[in-house]
C-alpha cells in the first residue's frame, strides 16, 4: 500500500476527486468526500445519481477511472494500484445480502473470523449476538427468522472481524415500514456504539437524516451539497437540494431593493441585480395560519395526513400548500392570517439548470 501526504490525508475513508464512466457513459463526476472514523456518511439522491457505483468504487467492488481512495491514509485505489475487496478489511450490509442459508446463526457470524483462535472466535460471536440482541438464537437457521433478524445477524456478521469501514447499501428497504423503523434505530445504536467508520447509501431523505452524521446529496454523478442534516436542510445551496428534503411552494419572482415580494412580506434575496427573475421556495412548514375573517389567503382544502394536517389555500394569486401540526382542518373558504418564518424561505437566482 501507498502512503498519502499527510495534508491529503484524513483518517476514515476519504474518496479523492473520483470519477467513473460505464462505457462513455459517465456515472460518477469528481466525488470527494471523507467519512472520519466513527462518523456516518449517506450518500443520497435520486435514482442513477451514482450513490451505489461510489460505494461500489469505495468496496473495491470498481475501479475507479481517475481518483483515489484511501482508507486511513492508505491509498486501497488509484496511483496504478486496486486492492480487492478482501484486502480492504471493510464490512458489507446490502438489502439482499442474504445470510448463509446452510450455516446456523452463530456459523454465519463467525464466517469471517477464520484466523482467530477457536475460543476467541466463539467469544466474538456471543459478543456480537449480545450486541444486536439475538444472543438466543445462535443455534438457529435462517429461514427462522424474520426479515429483520436477519438483517440483525447480517450486521453482527459483517462487524465481527472489526472491519475498518462499513459499506450499507439500502439496507433496510426489504423491510416493511414498521419494522423498518425499529431495525434502523438499532442498527444506528450498533454502529454508533462499535466506532466503526460507514458510508451508507440511500435514496430516502428521512432516512439519510435519521442515521447521517453527515449527507453527501448526489446529482447525476457529482455531490451537489455536503453537511450535517440541519445544514442541508436549513441551508439548501440549490433549488434542488431545498426540494429534495420534501415538498416546497415553488414561485416565480422578481427581485427589487435586494428582497422578493410575496404575500406575506419580502424576503431578502441574494446579490442577483435588481430586476433579476428569480425563484422563491417556502417549505410549507413554514407558514402558520390564523383563522381571521379579515385575513388575506383563503382555504381552498384541508386534508389530514397523520401527524400534520395539509391546507390548500390561496393568497395573492397565489396556490400554497401549508403543513400544520397536529389536527388543523379549517373549513373550505375560511379566511387565513398567514405569517412566513423566513428561515423556511430561500431565493435563489432562476437559472435553467439551477435546479
Ligand atoms: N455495471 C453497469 N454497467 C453499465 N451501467 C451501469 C452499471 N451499473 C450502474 N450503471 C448505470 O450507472 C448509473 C448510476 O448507477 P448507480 O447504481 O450508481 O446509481 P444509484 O444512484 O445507486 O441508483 P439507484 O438508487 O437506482 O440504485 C445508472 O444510470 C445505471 O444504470
Amino acid at each position: 500500500m501507498t502512503e498519502a501526504p499527510a495534508e491529503t490525508c484524513p483518517a476514515g475513508l476519504y474518496l479523492d476527486a473520483i470519477s467513473h464512466s460505464y462505457g462513455a457513459r459517465p456515472v460518477v463526476q469528481g466525488v470527494t468526500l471523507a467519512v472520519p472514523p466513527g462518523q456516518l456518511v449517506c450518500l443520497l439522491g435520486p435514482s442513477g445519481c451514482g450513490k451505489t457505483t461510489t460505494l461500489r468504487i469505495a468496496a473495491g467492488l470498481e475501479r475507479p477511472s481517475r481518483g483515489r481512495v484511501l482508507l486511513n491514509c492508505q491509498t486501497v485505489s488509484g496511483d496504478g494500484l486496486h486492492l480487492p475487496p478482501e484486502a480492504r478489511n471493510v464490512g458489507f450490509l446490502f438489502q439482499d445480502y442474504a445470510l448463509f442459508p446452510h450455516l446456523n446463526v452463530a456459523a454465519n457470524v463467525a464466517f469471517g473470523l477464520d484466523k482467530m483462535a477457536r475460543a476467541d472466535r466463539a467469544q466474538r460471536v456471543v459478543e456480537m449476538l449480545r450486541q444486536v440482541g439475538m444472543e438466543a438464537y445462535a443455534e438457529a437457521w435462517p429461514h427462522q427468522l424474520s426479515g429483520g433478524q436477519q438483517q440483525r445477524v447480517a450486521l453482527a456478521r459483517a462487524l465481527a472481524p472489526r472491519p475498518r469501514l462499513m459499506l450499507l447499501d439500502e439496507p433496510f428497504s426489504g423491510l416493511d415500514k414498521r419494522l423498518r423503523d425499529q431495525v434502523r434505530d438499532e442498527t444506528l445504536h450498533v454502529l454508533k456504539s462499535s466506532g466503526v467508520s460507514t458510508l451508507m447509501v440511500t435514496h430516502d431523505p428521512e432516512e439519510a437524516m435519521f442515521m447521517a452524521d453527515s449527507i453527501a446529496l448526489m446529482k447525476d454523478g457529482r455531490v451537489v451539497q455536503m453537511g450535517s442534516p440541519e445544514e442541508l436542510y436549513l441551508n439548501p445551496e440549490t433549488p434542488f437540494v431545498a426540494s429534495f428534503f420534501g415538498e416546497v411552494n415553488l414561485i416565480p419572482v422578481t427581485v427589487r431593493n435586494g428582497s422578493v415580494d410575496t404575500p406575506f412580506g419580502p424576503v431578502a434575496a441574494p446579490d442577483l441585480g435588481e430586476g433579476a427573475p428569480a425563484e422563491l421556495l417556502i417549505r410549507p412548514e413554514g407558514l402558520t395560519l390564523v383563522p381571521d375573517s379579515a385575513g388575506i389567503a383563503e382555504v381552498l382544502a384541508s386534508r389530514m395526513l397523520g401527524r400534520v394536517s395539509l391546507i390548500h389555500l390561496m393568497a395573492g394569486g397565489l396556490h400554497l400548500h401549508a403543513r400544520v401540526p397536529g389536527h388543523f382542518m379549517p373549513a373550505e373558504g375560511t379566511r387565513l392570517t398567514v405569517r412566513l418564518d423566513l428561515s423556511q424561505a430561500h431565493v435563489y437566482a432562476a437559472e435553467p439548470g439551477n435546479s
